[in-house]
């Protein structure tokens, strides 16, 4: 079963309170998407290996850590994910970014997809999928599968605020994906949108609403 890790820290949900007013602004709340997920990469990437490395500091010779082994790849699910995506990169500036289309038809809320661009050495790397919304689930568990059919086996997945729906589905298609949460709120509405939630995440980031 996946490992479900909800944020506690008092930074995130902090910040995260400030996003789901209604009148926090575009730029304020846009911010706020690359902040919250660069504290929850800090969580995601815990377990990363470490390699010695020998230095000279100004006074002697040492040993000092870098990390080591498999490198990373940012898969933002678009358009939402790619403020998240902006706030990895200042951590982890290295990482290469993969890119999937997504958008949830309004009436089924199926997720459609409308673009995928992958590194063509993604199946040897750590992936981060990145998106700020968890609702039904149905756009990760997509977003997946077609990682996995391109042989990608190490995923993660990263959003801000889940719905208690979508991390189980989520989970229950993908049982082998680590999960890293902000928060999980308390159910999806009738038109598929997380309560309390912060409304669309995609329209509030670049103001399309
Ligand atoms: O779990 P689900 O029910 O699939 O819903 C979540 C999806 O909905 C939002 O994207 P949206 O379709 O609004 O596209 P956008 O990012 O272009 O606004 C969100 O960013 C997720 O991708
Ligand atoms: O609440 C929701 C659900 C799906 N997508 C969003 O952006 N917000
Ligand atoms: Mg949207």
């Amino acid at each position: 079963m996946s490992k479900v890790i909800v944020m506690d820290h008092p930074l995130i949900q902090h910040k995260i309170g400030i996003m789901r007013v209604k009148d926090t602004s575009t730029k304020e709340f846009r911010d706020l998407v690359s902040e919250i997920a660069m504290l929850i990469c800090y969580e995601a990437t815990r377990d990363l290996h470490l390699a010695d490395k020998l230095i000279e500091t100004p006074l002697e010779k040492t040993i000092a850590k870098e990390i080591a082994g498999k490198k990373l790849c940012i898969v933002p699910i678009l358009r939402a994910g790619l403020h998240m995506a902006d706030g990895i990169l200042n951590l982890i500036p290295n990482a290469k970014v993969g890119h999937i289309g997504m958008y949830r038809n309004e009436e089924t809320l199926e997720p459609v997809e409308y673009f995928c661009k992958l590194p063509k050495d993604a199946d040897e790397r750590d992936i981060f999928v990145v998106d700020p919304m968890l609702a039904t689930g149905g756009s990760a568990i997509a977003a997946i599968n077609r990682l996995k059919a391109r042989g990608i086996k190490s995923i993660r997945f990263l959003c801000l605020i889940a719905a208690p729906e979508g991390v189980e589905a989520l989970s229950k298609a993908h049982p082998d994906i680590d999960i890293y949460i902000g928060a999980v709120d308390r159910q999806l509405n009738e038109n598929g949108y997380i309560l309390p939630g912060l409304g669309d995440a995609g329209d509030r980031i670049y103001g399309t609403k």
